[in-house]
């Protein structure tokens, strides 16, 4: 038994990334050192705040005032909540409104909110003049511990997840652990499938952690910002060998090949959120493994456990309305699984496990095994 975790001072880690590197600020408050940390970093700078709804209800006007008390001009953009803003439409709404702010290269467009936010107000900044730099400051679990860190930005095609894109990095990361405390236990629960991700992939250590002290993260206690810290160091280390994901970073897409493949399916809905699909993913991906003579039976399961007990659904047929046309369907989610970003000349690559805490990226894997893998699990 560990001794209870006391809450940390602030914690600083860094993405080693040369000329773009930056830094991720965690703790609980940071957001009212977003001024300040901008100012210092491009001193005269003006801002442009993207955001949700909900997340402009409860983080907008604390967000205002922290960049208006050290003096930064801001200007809004609040979008629909959902990946339905991450779409053509979405992104066209955002950057005529940063053109019409009039927001310059050399100015900032700060992303306030989940995932969806980043990687759309990312991507605008990307595309915006040919490159505008940008802040994260994420306010769902998923995003403080991966969508804000490592420069993926992007929006999805109605033929799949994030298929239009470009690697940005942003200039800084600030992730209160606070604004966690208005977010849905569902949503919480979707960025939770995340954080066990990294242990899953490449730290078994960090997984048994889990296991032991998942209750204390649900519950906000200090397990909390150790797992998001954790997390970021994780993903900070692999995207700092490899930006561009032309090896290692492949791993942190564990479970979502069949994840996205599944959010295709459902229509980017809230019949799955993008965690949920990716807890569906990697129990697919460790079932798979296990079938494949890679991992025990007993290793699979015990991924599927630790999902399962903290309420994230763990099978296909957890999925609502899983029965609909498509879902249900091994050649359909197969033709969705075709248009994965990792396939190479028309192979689909999947990220495996040879152990808890030890995934590698099989490519080149015969397609019939896939499918008679996915259609005995559509049907047990
Ligand atoms: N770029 C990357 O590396 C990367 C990594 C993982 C996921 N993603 C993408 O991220 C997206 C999922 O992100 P997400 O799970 O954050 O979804 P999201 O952005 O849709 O946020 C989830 C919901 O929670 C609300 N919300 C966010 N913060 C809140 C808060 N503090 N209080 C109350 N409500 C809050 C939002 O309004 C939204 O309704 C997907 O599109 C996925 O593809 C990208
Ligand atoms: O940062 C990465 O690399 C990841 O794969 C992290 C994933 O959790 C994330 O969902 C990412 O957006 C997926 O990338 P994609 O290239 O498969 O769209
Ligand atoms: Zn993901």
């Amino acid at each position: 038994m560990t001794a209870p975790l006391k809450h940390s001072a602030d914690i600083t880690v860094d993405v080693a990334l040369g000329d773009r590197a930056y830094n991720i600020v965690i703790g609980r408050g940071v957001l009212d050192t977003l001024g300040a940390r901008v100012a210092a970093l491009r001193p005269g700078v003006r801002t442009a705040i993207v955001t949700d709804r909900t997340v402009a209800k409860h983080w907008l006007e604390q967000t205002e005032r922290s960049l208006a008390e050290a003096g930064i001009p801001i200007s809004r953009v609040i979008v629909e909540e959902g990946e339905g803003s991450k779409t053509y439409a979405g992104l066209e709404k955002v950057s005529e409104a940063l053109i019409a702010a009039k927001i310059e290269r050399n100015d900032l467009v700060i992303a306030l909110g989940g995932g969806v936010v980043g990687d759309l107000a990312g991507f605008a900044a990307a595309i915006l003049r040919r490159g505008v730099d940008f802040v994260q400051v994420p306010t769902s679990l998923l995003a403080q511990v991966d969508s804000s860190v490592g420069g993926k930005t992007g929006i999805n095609s109605p033929q799949g997840k994030n298929l239009l894109g470009a690697f940005h990095q942003p200039v800084l990361v600030i992730a209160d652990t606070s604004v966690l405390d208005t977010l849905s236990p569902r949503q919480f629960r979707a960025g939770y499938a995340e954080v066990a991700k990294y242990g899953v992939l490449g730290d078994e250590a960090f997984f048994t952690w889990l296991e032991a002290n998942h209750a204390d993260i649900f519950s906000g206690g200090a397990a909390r910002e150790h797992a998001i810290a954790t997390s970021c160091r994780a993903k900070a280390a692999i995207v700092s060998r490899d930006e561009r994901e032309n090896g290692e970073r492949a791993l942190l897409n564990l479970g979502h090949t069949f994840g996205h493949a599944l959010e295709t399916a459902t229509g980017f809905s809230d019949r799955l959120f993008h965690g949920e699909g990716v807890s569906i993913g990697m129990v697919l991906a460790a079932e798979f493994s296990a079938k494949l003579g890679m991992i025990s039976e007993a290793d699979a399961s015990r991924v599927e456990r630790h999902l399962a007990s903290v309420g994230l659904p763990t099978h296909l047929q957890d999925i609502a309305g899983f029965a609909q046309e498509g879902l249900a369907d091994a050649d359909a989610l197969m033709a969705l699984m075709a248009q994965d970003k990792k396939v190479k000349r028309g192979k689909l690559t999947f990220i495996l496990l040879q152990a808890i805490g030890r995934a590698v990226v099989a490519n080149d894997l015969e397609p019939a095994l896939v499918r008679d893998f996915l259609q005995q699990k559509l049907s047990g």
